[in-house]
Formats: C-alpha cells, sequence, structure tokens
C-alpha cells in the first residue's frame, strides 16, 4: 500500500535533499512550487550552506546533521558531487527508514549507483539524472522552473522495485520533467558526448586563450565574440563538480576525446590543403542539427535564454 497520496501521485509526502547547491536548491524551490503537500528537510554538509538555506526559508527544515535529515523520510535524494555520493550515503545509513526510496540526481550513473548501493545495502536505490542546470552553484542559484520541459534520465539497476521506479519518475514528471529510462553506462556514454566532453572542450579553449603570450588577457575579454563567450559561461561551471565529473566518467569520456581529436585532426587537414568542401558539408550537418534541437522543443531553461527565474 502507498502512504496517503499526496500530490501528482508520487505517494511522496516527506522529501529530504542532501546537498543544498544549485540542484537541491531548485528541487526544493520546485517541490516547494508544484507539490505543497510535501515537506522537505534538506541538509548540507557545509553550515554556511545551511545558514543561507535556512535565511532565504529554502525548506520545511534544515538539519544539522544528514541521519537527523532522513529519519522521517520516504524521499531522500543526494544532490551533491557525484565524487561525494558515498561518503554522503554512508552518512545515512544507520538512519535511513527501511521503506525509504533514494535516489540522486549525478552526472554520470554507473559510478554513483554503485557507491549508493554499497553504502545503502537493501535500501531501493532508483538513480536519476536531471538533464538541467546552469554554471552557476549553491543555494541561492537554483530557481523553481529548472526542470520544466527538460529531461530527467532515470537508471534503475537490475531488478529494482518497479513501484519506486515508477514514484521517482513521477516525482520528476510532477518538477516539470519529461522521463527517460535509459541503462546507467547507456547514460554515461550518451552523456559524455553531449554534456562532457563540451564542459572539456570549454575549459580548454577558455585556458588556451589566457595563455596565449602575444594576446593580452584584457584583449581576450574586450573582443570575444559570442562564440567565446557561449564558451567562457560553461568554463564558469563548478570546479568540484565537474573534476568529479570526468574522474567519475572516465572511460567514456576518454573514448569520447579519442573520437573527437581524429575527427579534428580531420578538419586541421581539411584546413591546410584548403578543402573547403569539406568544411562547408560538415557545417552543413551541424547547423542541421541545431535545427533539429530547437524544433524537438527542448528549449533552454536558463534566463538569459529567454525565460524567468519567476515564471
Ligand atoms: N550544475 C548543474 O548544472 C547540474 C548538476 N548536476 C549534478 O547535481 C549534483 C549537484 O550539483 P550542483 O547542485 O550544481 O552543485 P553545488 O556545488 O551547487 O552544490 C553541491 C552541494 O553539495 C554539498 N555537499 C558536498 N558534499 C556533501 C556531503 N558529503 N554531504 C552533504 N552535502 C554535501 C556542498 O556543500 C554543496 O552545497 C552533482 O552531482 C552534479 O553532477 C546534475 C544536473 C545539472
Ligand atoms: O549549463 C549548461 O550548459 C549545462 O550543461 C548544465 C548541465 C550540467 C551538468 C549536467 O549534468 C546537466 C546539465
Amino acid at each position: 500500500m502507498l502512504p496517503p497520496s499526496t500530490s501528482l501521485g508520487t505517494g511522496f509526502s516527506r522529501v529530504t535533499i542532501i546537498g543544498l547547491g544549485l540542484i537541491g536548491s531548485s528541487i526544493a524551490r520546485a517541490v516547494g512550487k508544484y507539490m505543497p503537500d510535501v515537506v522537505v528537510t534538506g541538509y548540507d554538509a557545509n553550515p554556511d550552506v545551511r545558514a543561507t538555506a535556512q535565511a532565504i526559508g529554502l525548506c520545511g527544515d534544515i538539519a544539522d546533521s544528514a541521519g537527523a535529515a532522513v529519519t522521517d523520510a520516504d524521499f531522500v535524494i543526494f544532490c551533491v558531487p557525484v565524487g561525494a555520493m558515498g561518503a554522503a550515503a554512508a552518512e545515512i545509513a544507520a538512519d535511513l527508514p527501511a521503506d525509504a526510496v533514494v535516489s540522486d540526481v549525478g552526472s554520470c550513473k554507473e559510478s554513483v549507483a554503485a557507491e549508493l548501493m554499497a553504502a545503502l545495502p537493501g535500501a531501493k536505490v532508483i538513480p536519476a539524472h536531471p538533464v538541467a542546470g546552469t554554471e552557476n552553484s549553491g543555494p541561492e542559484a537554483g530557481f523553481a522552473t529548472l526542470f520544466q520541459n527538460r529531461w530527467c534520465i532515470v537508471t534503475p539497476p537490475e531488478g529494482a522495485d518497479s513501484l519506486a521506479v515508477e514514484r521517482v519518475c513521477e516525482f520528476w514528471r510532477a518538477l516539470g520533467a519529461e522521463v527517460e529510462m535509459m541503462a546507467p553506462d547507456h547514460h554515461d556514454r550518451v552523456l559524455a558526448v553531449t554534456s562532457h566532453l563540451p564542459h572539456l572542450i570549454a575549459y580548454t579553449i577558455v585556458g588556451t586563450a589566457s595563455d596565449l603570450e602575444e594576446v593580452t588577457r584584457s584583449e581576450v575579454i574586450k573582443y570575444s565574440a559570442g562564440g567565446f563567450r557561449d564558451f567562457t559561461r560553461i568554463a564558469a561551471s563548478d570546479p568540484t563538480m565537474w573534476r568529479d565529473v570526468f574522474l567519475s566518467n572516465k572511460e567514456a569520456v576518454l573514448d569520447m576525446l579519442q573520437r573527437f581529436s581524429e575527427d579534428l585532426s580531420a578538419l586541421q587537414r581539411a584546413i591546410r590543403w584548403g578543402k573547403g568542401d569539406e568544411l562547408f558539408d560538415l557545417f552543413t550537418r551541424t547547423r542541421a542539427i541545431r535545427r533539429s534541437i530547437l524544433e524537438e522543443g527542448q528549449d533552454d531553461a536558463r534566463p538569459d535564454f529567454g525565460r524567468s527565474h519567476d515564471e
């Protein structure tokens, strides 16, 4: 039997969020907005973050230990950097109610699922990844509409409790996301090319520009045209979070990087030998991909892409 029904049928009435940065605070705000009957408890290892969360009234209660945050929970979501998932889960192991569902929002799924299941043997662990975010971090960066019309990929382990899977899917739908199910290793390969490699390229190009001897730093800032500016936004993303992503999704990222390097070398040759048709053909194909993304309607939730935090 499900507990008394809450809004939109997730069955969850007491949600605990561990990690109150961009994603944790966005979930807290979104639950407050779209599931007002659900009680939200938050915890963050950083006392300054807890104090800010308290001051801005992020959730019903801010606990002062991870264990205390979960004692009454029926749904616990880890929103900490992927390298901190195992340690954060170990902290709640003694206090997690037996029937609670556990999930996370980590950008890599195979390693995170393994760490959560190892730290919480017997728990109903249903990992997920909302493919929505910004370059900002911290509890004040979050906003309730972050997940609206964005994908959330749910990666249930083999033999997962199907009711728990459905409740996690419903939770994300209630926050406005579209849910897709995927095997964790496939998720990690798809995200390696669509998210992790682009971040690596942005970090590299901004680093390269700032290391150039003959172009001054102020010239880079002054003359940065659209393309470079877009890279600087991505390269401003949280260093801890992205260090952890690359170390956790090492195999898939290295594989995609190898393919990327080969394609880059081919472009290098095309430029060197004046093969304009090769460049033109590639740029025509890539323009079509951009147009299909826009037609898909997975528009960007960031405010500087035409939406407001307060929507
Ligand atoms: N930033 C983004 O755009 C997206 C991030 N993610 C994933 O969401 C997770 C969180 O990312 P953000 O919210 O952006 O990071 P953030 O840096 O804004 O927040 C992370 C919070 O976790 C806390 N924390 C670290 N270790 C902890 C521990 N052991 N126990 C409790 N709290 C702890 C930190 O103090 C910090 O407040 C990461 O796993 C990331 O891969 C997923 C989708 C998008
Ligand atoms: O800000 C951006 O461009 C992003 O790509 C946000 C993002 C970062 C990490 C994720 O796992 C999902 C989304």
